[in-house]
């Protein structure tokens, strides 16, 4: 008999290192047979970019209207082209499909849209990241936070390097006692233990509730004008995190150094920037970053700092779904 087909959704706030996870699964040997299905596939697709990078990894994307939330039939319609495509193939049912959640989407109405796909049968459980240095503190903002830990299976403790994992850990416990909890400190063994196959969980039943509004994050695109040096794009990043403060949620995207050409990665959790790190064919990613911010408007950006060669607008994802089977 054939295995049943695992679909895990891989949720987790903002930044708690959903994709860092993914991408440390997908370099083990037994994330073969994997297809990942991204919830981002706006202009600027940051995780898409960073699992491709992994290799050649079936994927596809999901393209929607917000960026922080879910619109399920995109994604129904995705796990069955996966699945059928994989059929029409003649190559084996994949062993798991992992969607990584945005970091604001609540897992309920997510895991609730799959029941159409009840006859595919799929085993379905919610692995769901929790950041040592930061879950404590987020959860006391948004209560996405305890649903995508109220949901999961397994929860991850993740960046146990930054911070202790005591405040991580009695969140996990104080909201879902049940989830098996990972706290492995070597990266390989903490991806292995998040996907070890586990008893899947039913399909909740009942109708979709759609995902919440998030009233005060504010999603917004930055970009530099042609006449912006590179200092002026690592000046502004400074200035933001200080304008920001802790209203600063998440920043990712790409930055292009105007006199190599070449184009490196973006990230902050809050206002702790990682170093920009290269990408591999960045010629084809586009400039611009996401800064997404907690009580903040476009217009609030604009004066991070006035004279700055810096375009701040409303982030509009992407429309077009695309649908890549392997
Ligand atoms: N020190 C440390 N940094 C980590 C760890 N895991 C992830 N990060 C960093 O945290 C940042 C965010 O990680 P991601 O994996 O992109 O987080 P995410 O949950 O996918 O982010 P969103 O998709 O924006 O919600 C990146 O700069 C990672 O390098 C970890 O275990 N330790």
């Amino acid at each position: 008999m054939t295995a049943r087909t695992e679909f895990i959704l891989l949720a987790g706030f903002l930044g708690s290192g959903k994709t860092s996870l993914l991408v440390d699964w997908l370099a083990l040997p037994e994330a073969a047979q994997t297809a990942v299905i991204v919830n981002e596939a706006g202009e600027i697709d940051v995780d898409g970019a960073i699992i491709a990078e992994s290799g050649t990894i079936p994927m596809a994307m999901l393209a929607n209207g917000c960026v922080c939330c879910s619109l399920t039939n995109d994604l129904v319609f995705t796990i069955r082209a996966l699945v059928e495509e994989r059929e029409k193939a003649g190559l084996p049912p994949f062993r798991r499909i992992v969607l990584e959640g945005s970091g604001l989407s609540r897992p309920g109405p997510i895991l609730r849209s799959l029941a159409p796909l009840a006859p595919l049968n799929l085993a379905v459980r919610v692995v769901t990241t929790c950041d040592a240095s930061q879950a404590a503190e987020q959860a006391r903002h948004f209560d996405e936070v305890a649903s995508q830990l109220a949901a999961a299976s397994t929860i991850v403790i993740t960046k146990p390097d930054l911070a202790g994992t005591g405040a991580a850990e009695a969140l996990a416990g104080a909201i879902n006692p049940l989830a098996t909890l990972v706290l492995e400190q070597d990266r390989a063994a903490r991806a292995r233990a998040a996907f070890a196959p586990a008893p899947p969980a039913a399909l909740p039943a009942g109708p979709m509730a759609p995902e919440r509004a998030h009233p005060r994050v504010s999603v917004l695109r930055v970009a530099f004008a042609p006449e912006a040096g590179w200092e002026d794009r690592l000046d502004w990043m400074e200035d933001l995190a200080a304008f920001c403060g802790d209203r600063l949620l998440r920043v990712k995207g790409f930055i292009r150094h105007p006199g190599t050409g070449a184009t490196l990665l973006v990230q902050a959790v809050g206002t702790l920037f990682s170093p920009p790190a290269p990408m591999s064919g960045g010629q084809d990613l586009p400039e611009a970053l996401v800064v997404i911010a907690r009580d903040l408007s476009a217009q609030d950006l604009r004066v991070v700092n006035p004279a700055a060669p810096v375009l701040v607008a409303p982030y509009r994802p992407g429309k077009a779904l695309t649908c890549v089977p392997g």
